[in-house]
């Protein structure tokens, strides 16, 4: 069985990650909180208040990724950085949840991953990964003279726009159009702006409240329009994904591996 441990154990995903395990009775090895963290030593289980598991939650340190063979990181870029290194150098593997990267930082997994087996996905539930087949079947269809919008909605709380999910269908549509995204995307639209450019693909950002995570690629032609929804009703959706990767990358070779993998889907164009 594959020891499994999870980095930033008390994040809204951590809590998630730890209360899901909890429930398939996968066992955690190890859970981290922030070196220095007052939260060192109590129940991961009893922080993600889904009652004690029998794990104390360590602080980030070489020490605590020795106990775990697969880590899950949904914490932020730069902590999930020296996370990274800490996996690299104990040859551990890892499932990687993070958004709003830079290129530079993406480029940092893609070299870890020629010494450790790695997933990274900006989104860990089926039907988001479903949803970028189905976003690129009605690109090829309907994009040439259709409008291409993609509009996401999240909780208060997220620090990232756009989601990296809705980057992630934009550049699945981008792709399967031949069009390259950095010139065509455009975030956010104020002012005298003119008519449309058909070749665009737009984003809009919406953030209140609680909301989970709403994404929808719209297609609109004239006299008709399409709309592809996804609507995440629980984070403990995105952490059965996770987690399903971290036993699925269970003896991989080291390579940068995807959901679509993860979850038996053909491969996106
Ligand atoms: N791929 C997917 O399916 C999904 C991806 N995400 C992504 O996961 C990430 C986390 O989301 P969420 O759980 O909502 O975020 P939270 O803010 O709830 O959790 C972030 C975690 O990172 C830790 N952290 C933040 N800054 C530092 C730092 N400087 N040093 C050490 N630890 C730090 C926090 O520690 P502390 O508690 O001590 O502050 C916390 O444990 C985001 O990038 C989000 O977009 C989210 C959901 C699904
Ligand atoms: O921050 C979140 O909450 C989420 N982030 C991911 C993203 O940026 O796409 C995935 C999910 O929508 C929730």
């Amino acid at each position: 069985m594959t020891s499994i441990g999870i980095f930033g154990a008390n994040g809204r995903m951590g809590r998630a990650l730890v209360t899901v395990a909890k429930e398939q009775q996968i066992q955690l090895t190890a859970a981290t909180v922030r070196s220095g963290s007052e939260l060192v030593g109590l129940d991961a289980g009893e922080l993600a208040g889904c009652g004690k598991i029998g794990l104390a939650l360590s602080a980030t340190a070489a020490a605590a990724v020795q106990q775990a063979e697969v880590w899950v990181d949904f914490t932020m870029p730069e902590p999930m950085l020296a996370q990274l290194a800490l996996c690299v150098a104990e040859r551990k593997a890892m499932v990687i949840g993070v958004t709003g990267l830079t290129d530079a930082q993406y480029q940092l997994i893609q070299q870890a991953s020629t010494q450790i087996p790695i997933v990274w996905a900006p989104n860990m539930s089926v039907g988001v990964n479903l949803l970028l087949h189905l976003a690129q079947t009605a690109a090829r269809v309907m994009g040439n003279t259709a409008d291409i919008e993609i509009i996401e909605a999240h909780h208060r709380f997220k620090k990232d726009s756009p989601s990296g999910t809705a980057m992630a269908i934009g550049a699945s549509i981008a792709r399967s159009l031949g069009r390259n995204l950095n010139e065509v995307a455009v975030y956010g639209r104020e002012g005298m702006i003119g008519e449309r450019p058909q070749q665009t693909i737009g984003f809009a950002t919406v953030r209140g409240g609680d909301i989970i995570g709403d994404h929808t690629a719209l297609f609109a032609d004239l006299g008709e329009r399409l709309e592809i929804t996804h609507k995440a009703s629980s984070r403990n959706t995105f952490a059965q994904g996770a987690l399903r990767a971290a036993l699925w990358l269970q003896n991989k070779q080291p390579g940068l591996y995807t959901m679509q993998q993860v979850l038996g889907l053909p491969k996106l164009d």
